[in-house]
């Protein structure tokens, strides 16, 4: 369960009382996530008809001085439409404070559920509203260097590198292979702007089949927006069984394309973009799964999951494995 930091009911109640939205009704820790410790919290409201908002205090992994990035991104998106968390500013406009030691924020709660059963018209939608979250990020004044991008993977698999046998026995040899190749060859001009960077299932709201929602923007920075599009391939489009559903890879690619015109560029360097990223998801899962403490309340992601995914994308001759023609055109 992701609440790191205990929050006491006074503490709570005088940290809420300062931002003017009512007086604190409840407060209950999420379990669901895994890097920050999040609070949904009632409060009588500014108008006394009751409201609800998220308190999430920052944890180890986030670093300070990149919460006004992800703070003012919020903001900025949330006016330019796209259906993500507002920050709440206290009277004086503070929006970023401190709780118990860490660096926490209010902000607005979203109606929804992250949906389970992956169908194509999910898919469809998070291809569409990608291609919106980087147009309206295009005038996004700040920028964040994306750390986990090629120069961040190597140190990463350093640090897992003499332990990488205990989860699987070809993971060291594929990992060192597979971090050469990318490392010589990774994109170096392709579009760059705003990425989410994890938009995954569980950070996707649906109410019924309609997206309604977007949150957790703390992995967002500047980056290739092709990469962005292909971690979100990689999280939505293999099955349980972790076969690649080209179904689902052309619903998402062409809505993506229906609303944001993608170079020949970007599309040609799709699947050196999802061997990066799958090699990215599955250095990270690897670290945590190697340290992971014993009796942790949090279980982590499974590493092979991704090592499968990026040893499909290793196979890809060319676009039609992600259900687009030779030149880009959607396959039949
Ligand atoms: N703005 C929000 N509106 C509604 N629920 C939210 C919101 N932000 C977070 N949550 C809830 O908290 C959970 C964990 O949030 P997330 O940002 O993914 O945490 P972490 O960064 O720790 O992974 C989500 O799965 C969701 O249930
Ligand atoms: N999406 C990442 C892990 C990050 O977790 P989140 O709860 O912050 O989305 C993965 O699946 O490895």
């Amino acid at each position: 369960m992701a609440v790191y930091t205990d929050v006491s009911d006074e503490e709570m109640a005088g940290f809420v009382a300062d931002y003017g939205i009512g007086d604190l009704v409840s407060a209950k820790g999420i379990a669901e996530g895994v890097e920050n410790s999040n609070y949904l919290i009632r409060t009588t409201g500014r108008d006394g008809t009751g409201d609800t908002f998220i308190l999430t205090l920052y944890e180890k992994r986030v670093r300070p001085e990149d919460l006004p990035f992800f703070i003012g991104l919020m903001n900025h998106l949330s006016t330019k439409g796209i259906p993500c968390p507002q920050v709440v500013a206290m009277p004086d406009g503070t929006a970023l404070r401190e709780l118990c030691g860490r660096p926490a924020a209010v902000t607005t709660f979203l109606e929804g559920m992250w949906t389970r059963r992956i169908r194509k018209e999910h898919c469809g939608q998070v291809g569409a509203a990608l291609a919106d979250f980087h147009k309206a990020g295009a005038d996004f004044p700040m920028t964040r260097k994306n750390a986990l991008s090629v120069d961040g993977w190597r140190p990463l698999f350093e640090m897992s590198e003499d332990r990488a046998h205990e989860v699987h026995p070809d993971m060291a040899p594929m990992i060192r292979d597979e971090l050469a190749f990318l490392e010589e060859s990774w994109p170096t001009d392709l579009p760059v702007g705003v990425c989410h960077a994890d938009m995954f299932p569980d950070n996707v709201f649906f109410i019924g089949d309609r997206l309604s929602g977007l949150i957790d923007f703390y992995f967002a920075c500047t980056d290739f927006l092709a990469y962005d599009l292909s971690i979100c391939l990689n999280a939505w489009c293999f099955e349980r069984d972790r076969s690649f559903n080209v179904t689902k890879a052309r619903a998402m690619l062409s809505n993506y394309r229906d609303n944001r015109s993608v170079t020949e560029a970007e599309l040609g360097a799709l699947p050196i973009l999802a061997r990066g990223s799958a090699l990215r998801f599955l250095l990270t899962r690897l670290y945590d799964w190697l340290n992971c403490p014993p009796g942790a309340l949090v279980r982590p992601h499974d590493p092979m999951e991704y090592f499968e995914k990026l040893r499909f994308h290793q196979g890809v001759t060319g676009l039609g494995a992600y259900g687009l023609g030779a030149y880009g055109v959607d396959g039949a």
